[in-house]
Order: C-alpha cells, then sequence, then structure tokens
C-alpha cells in the first residue's frame, strides 16, 4: 500500500490541476449509484404493483421508470464524457511535464540513458498511466460505494438475506489480491522489456548502415523475434492471470445468487418478504458482490498501470540541471575582451580518478586556441566544460571575467558551437539555418549561408531553402550538412566559438568551400578548436597539446616544432599522410 500511495502523491497535482473535472466525475458516480437504487425500487415496486393488480401503480411506475432509462443514459453519457476528459487531460499533462524535465536533465543523464528507453516512457508509459488516473480509478472509488449502497438498501428489506447475499464477496478480494500481486510484477516485466526493445530498434534503426553492410540483417531479425516473443510469453502468462481471476470472481458472484435465490425463495413461501423484495434482493445481489468482482479485476489493470506510473516519476524525480527553459531567440550579447580562463580544474566523468587534474589555461579573448593531443587525451571534455554541460568537481572557469557556473544559460549565450557531426532536425534547410537565432529574418539567414558557402547548392536544390533535410528529407553530403552547421553559428553570431573540426577527408572543392566558411566564422571570434586540419592548425595563435588530460606542451607551430615534442611527431605523422593524400588527388 505504500507504493500505491506514493504514486498517488506523485499525481496528486494533476488531478487538482483538473479538479473541476473529477469533481463532476464525483457527482456522475453518486447520480450513478442513485439512480441503480432508484432502478431496483422501480423493480420492485411494479412486481408488487401487478402482483396486487394495481393498474394505476403499475402505469406510474412505468412512467417513472421511461424517466429513470433517460437519466441513466444522460449519467453515462456525462461519466464516460467527463472520464476520458480528466485521462486524456492528465496525461497530455503528464508528457508536457516530462519531456519539459528532460529537456533540463543534465548532460550525464543522456549519456548514461537510452533515448529508446526515454522515448518508451514518454510515449507508452505516459499512455499507460490511463488506468491509475481513469476508469480503474474511479471503478475504485465507485465499487465500494454501490456496494455500501446496495446493501443498506437490502439491509432495509431483510437484514439477514442481505448477509447472505454479502457473505462470498470477500473471497473475491482474497482473490484480486493474489492475482493483483502477480499481475503487478508481470506488468512491470512486460514494460522493461518492452523499453528494452524499443531501445533494439531505435539502435537497428540508427545503425541500420551497419546492419546492412555487415549482413546482420537476420541476425536481428533474430534477436527482435527473441525479444518479442518473451514478451508474448509475458503477455499470455497476464491473460491466464486475468482469466483465472475473471472465472473465479464468476463463481463467487453465481454462487451467491443461488444462495439468495434459494433461501429468498423460501422465505417468500414462508411471507418473510414479498415476490417484489425477492426481484430487488436477486437484482442489488448482483450490485453487490460484482463490486467485489469488479474491484478484483480494476485491480489488476491498476496496478499495471501503477508500475507505467512509477516509470515516469522515476525520470520526474531526477535532479535538474537548468531552473528555467532558455529559449533560442536573437539577443546580441557585446563582444567578450577578458577571454576565458580555467583555474585549477579537477573533473571526472565518474568517481574514480580524475581526467583533469589541476588543469589550468587562459584563452585570451579575440584569440584562436587549437586543442590536438591522441584521441582520448581530454579535448572534448574542455569543450564539455566549456559548455558548462558538465561541471568541474573543483576548480572554476570564468568567461570575460564572470564565473561560468554562476549562469550557465546566460553564459552560453555567448557561444556557439560547431560540432564534430553535423546534425539536421527534421524540417525545411531554412528553419535549421534559423535554430542559431530563433526569429531571424529570411536576408539574415540567406546572408549567414552566403558566408558559410552553403547558398549556391541550397538554390541548386528543387525547393531551395523550404527543401526538407532531416530523416525524412533529402540527403545532404556531409560537406553540405557542415555548411549549413557553419551558417547556423554564423547567424547565432556569438563571440565565441567552439569548433570541433570533422575528422573525414572531403573532396578539394568541399575542403576549400569548408575553410572560406570557416574563416568567415572565426573572424573576430575568441575561437577554441578541436583541430585535425593542418591549416588550421597552422594559422592558430596559441596550440595546446593535450595527452591524457595533461597539458603537455603550448605554444606557436614553429616554437612546438622546434622543441620535438609530442607535437612535432603528431604534426609529422599528419604532414606525411596529408601530402599523401593531397598526391593521391592530384593522381
Ligand atoms: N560522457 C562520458 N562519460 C564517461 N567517460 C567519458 C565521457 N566522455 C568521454 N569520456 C572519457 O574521457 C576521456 C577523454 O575523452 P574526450 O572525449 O575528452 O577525449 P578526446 O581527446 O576528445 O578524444 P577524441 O579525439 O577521440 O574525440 C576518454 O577516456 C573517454 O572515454
Amino acid at each position: 500500500m505504500k507504493r500505491e500511495k506514493s504514486v498517488f502523491y506523485h499525481l496528486l497535482p494533476y488531478v487538482k490541476r483538473f479538479r473541476w473535472i473529477y469533481i463532476c466525475l464525483t457527482a456522475m458516480l453518486f447520480a450513478g449509484i442513485a439512480d441503480g437504487l432508484l432502478f431496483t425500487w422501480f423493480l420492485q415496486s411494479i412486481t408488487n404493483g401487478a402482483i396486487a393488480g394495481d393498474v394505476t401503480k403499475v402505469q406510474m411506475f412505468f412512467l417513472f421508470g421511461a424517466g429513470l432509462v433517460l437519466v441513466m443514459m444522460i449519467v453515462q453519457f456525462l461519466n464516460v464524457y467527463f472520464e476520458s476528459l480528466a485521462t486524456n487531460k492528465v496525461k497530455t499533462s503528464l508528457a508536457d511535464d516530462l519531456f519539459d524535465h528532460l529537456l533540463r536533465l543534465p548532460t550525464r543523464y543522456y549519456t548514461s540513458n537510452h533515448s529508446g528507453d526515454m522515448v518508451a516512457r514518454i510515449t507508452q508509459d505516459v499512455n499507460s498511466i490511463g488506468g491509475a488516473i481513469g476508469s480503474n480509478l474511479i471503478n475504485l472509488i465507485r465499487q465500494p460505494l454501490w456496494a455500501a449502497a446496495a446493501f443498506i438498501y437490502l439491509v432495509t428489506i431483510h437484514w439477514v438475506l442481505a448477509l447472505l447475499a454479502l457473505m462470498l464477496g470477500p473471497a473475491t478480494t482474497l482473490l484480486a489480491k493474489l492475482c493483483g500481486r502477480l499481475l503487478r510484477q508481470n506488468g512491470q516485466w512486460i514494460q522493461q522489456l518492452t523499453g528494452k526493445l524499443t531501445e533494439f530498434v531505435t539502435d537497428s534503426l540508427a545503425g541500420h548502415l551497419i546492419i546492412r553492410t555487415f549482413g546482420l540483417e537476420s541476425d536481428s531479425s533474430q534477436n527482435f523475434k527473441e525479444q518479442n516473443g518473451r514478451i508474448l510469453e509475458l503477455q499470455l502468462m497476464e491473460g491466464r492471470h486475468k482469466a483465472g481471476l475473471q472465472a473465479g470472481t464468476i463463481g463467487v458472484s453465481l454462487a451467491a445468487q443461488i444462495v439468495v435465490i434459494g433461501v429468498g425463495s423460501l422465505m417468500v413461501i414462508h411471507k418473510r418478504i414479498s415476490i417484489g423484495e425477492l426481484i430487488a434482493f436477486i437484482s442489488l445481489t448482483q450490485g453487490l458482490i460484482s463490486p467485489f468482482t469488479n474491484i478484483a479485476n480494476t485491480w489488476g489493470g491498476f496496478q499495471r498501470s501503477l508500475a507505467a506510473v512509477e516509470r515516469v516519476f522515476q525520470v520526474l524525480k531526477e535532479p535538474t540541471a537548468l531552473q528555467t527553459l532558455p529559449t533560442g531567440e536573437g539577443v546580441e550579447v557585446p563582444n567578450i575582451t577578458d577571454g576565458i580562463r580555467y583555474k585549477n580544474i579537477i573533473f571526472s566523468y565518474k568517481n574514480n580518478h580524475p581526467l583533469l587534474n589541476d588543469f589550468n589555461l587562459e584563452i585570451p579573448a579575440g584569440k584562436t586556441v587549437a586543442f590536438v593531443g591522441p584521441s582520448g587525451s581530454g579535448k572534448s571534455t574542455i569543450f564539455n566544460l566549456t559548455l558548462g554541460l558538465y561541471e568541474p568537481n573543483s576548480g572554476e572557469i570564468e568567461v570575460d571575467g564572470k564565473k561560468l557556473n554562476e549562469d550557465v544559460n546566460q553564459m552560453r549565450k555567448y557561444m556557439s558551437l560547431v560540432p564534430q557531426e553535423s546534425f539536421l532536425f527534421s524540417g525545411t534547410i531554412r528553419t535549421n539555418i534559423a535554430l542559431g537565432k530563433i526569429g531571424s529574418s529570411n536576408h539574415d539567414i540567406m546572408e549567414a549561408a552566403k558566408a558559410a558557402q552553403a547558398h549556391s547548392f541550397i538554390m541548386e536544390l528543387p525547393l531551395g531553402y523550404e527543401t526538407e533535410v532531416g530523416e525524412k528529407g533529402i540527403r545532404l553530403s556531409g560537406g553540405q550538412k557542415q555548411r549549413i552547421s557553419i551558417a547556423r553559428a554564423i547567424l547565432r553570431n556569438a563571440p565565441i566559438l567552439l569548433l570541433d573540426e570533422a575528422t573525414s577527408a572531403l573532396d578539394s572543392e568541399s575542403e576549400i568551400s569548408i575553410q572560406i566558411a570557416l574563416k568567415a566564422l572565426m573572424h573576430n571570434r575568441t575561437t577554441l578548436v578541436i583541430a585535425h586540419r593542418l591549416s588550421t592548425i597552422l594559422d592558430s595563435d596559441l596550440i595546446v597539446v593535450m595527452d591524457k588530460g595533461r597539458i603537455v606542451e603550448m605554444g606557436e607551430h614553429q616554437e612546438l616544432i622546434q622543441r620535438d615534442g609530442l607535437y612535432s611527431k603528431m604534426f609529422a605523422i599528419q604532414f606525411k599522410e596529408y601530402t599523401k593524400f593531397q598526391k593521391l588527388k592530384d593522381v
């Protein structure tokens, strides 16, 4: 019960948010119960009237019955309508809050959780919570009230017979408790496996190229079938539990009715109750036992929904990194004059050996600093920290004299990132560039594209700037995507640029276009670049050579070459590869 309480505690704010709907639902609930009792009274009275040969009474109750039917229809309509309103409104707000919360979560959460699982929580789990806030919840409230009302009504006729009718009810509750536990456990397994299956599907779609080129289709298909088969087994087991519960509860309900009919008939013979009252008993015994049956059935579905609610609230309980959600609308920030300072930074991704240990560096404003070093030396980590995606364990980063961690959102307005892998969202080229500064005019977007050497290839596309890109859109080459990414950064016009150069070799035309685009982008900005291109390295004001999280060398190109250390070795290798590449291209 502790678990149920905690789930309700979490759901309560949502119920409160739509309290007027729940108030209407409660009103309908009482109207439904009153209607049911009035119907029994109608049955009892019209039967007694018929037996007594009282035509006026029969006629009057006939009209009364017709009125009841009308009221019942209206109540039923409003009941279903309000229930759907309540469930869907809560579901929608929960999904809104969940997505909002996901956007606020720290970068660590994204790197340590699978996107497929997050998708499953926001779609499937949110959808399954209907059972905990909609019909199941209402039924769990309605049924005991209905049982109590029916019992009181029957007690006023004959209390012994009423107790007899009630006697078998609790048996179904025991059955429900047992099956409920099994169903809940099963529900959790199904949800976990479905989350895993969603992860597998998203991975397979994203990695379809590897699947195809390595000929892994049959293995993937087999893997999917196995996982899906396991879910099927659990669903069938769920079906068996539900069937057992249903059969047991129907058995109990029928047994109670037979007892009531048998004993009630004897009472009619002995003139203890009238035939009309026996009919009331027959009609209400069903109403007395069915709540136990319905609670039992509802309990299973309810337990399953609780499992889904728990998965949703697991995410909602994760501590966030952002208080407010920043907007991409353009705000002009002044150019910086004081550069970036890293002071005694100690940082580890996990609580083990720190990757950066007492890292100190000063990047002067307006300069281009290239970070070079072997793979895993910590270059991207410097970017992650500068962008405030991770916080150092100790030490401080200052941007233009202000502490980065004091207002990360504001400080990020000073920066734009051109990532190694250019990501295009589903939408048009225009909207993709406009992400650099939401609300930009078409003229500004076009100017940015021109500076990024992207305008001419965009104009050659069938719909120009309105061409759809992203998963469902046209395929752009790596170089073209990169130029759109650069245009986005040009439009953002932030004073600090973080550029993670793409490693893949481009054809010479793209290479030249990108060089021109980057020159335009880097102009007049403080630039941090994870450098892979010789031209970038040579043109940098400062080269920071990193190895195992430490700065091992620092200086200008010539200086570092003369030092004959790690940099000169790396440069020699790169230069050899570069000339080989150039020769190959010349051939
Ligand atoms: N999100 C993360 N969680 C845990 N460890 C990480 C994470 N990102 C990077 N690392 C580890 O930190 C170390 C430094 O990685 P980083 O990406 O900064 O290196 P890099 O110099 O940019 O490498 P590359 O040139 O290959 O991109 C590596 O050992 C890497 O495995």
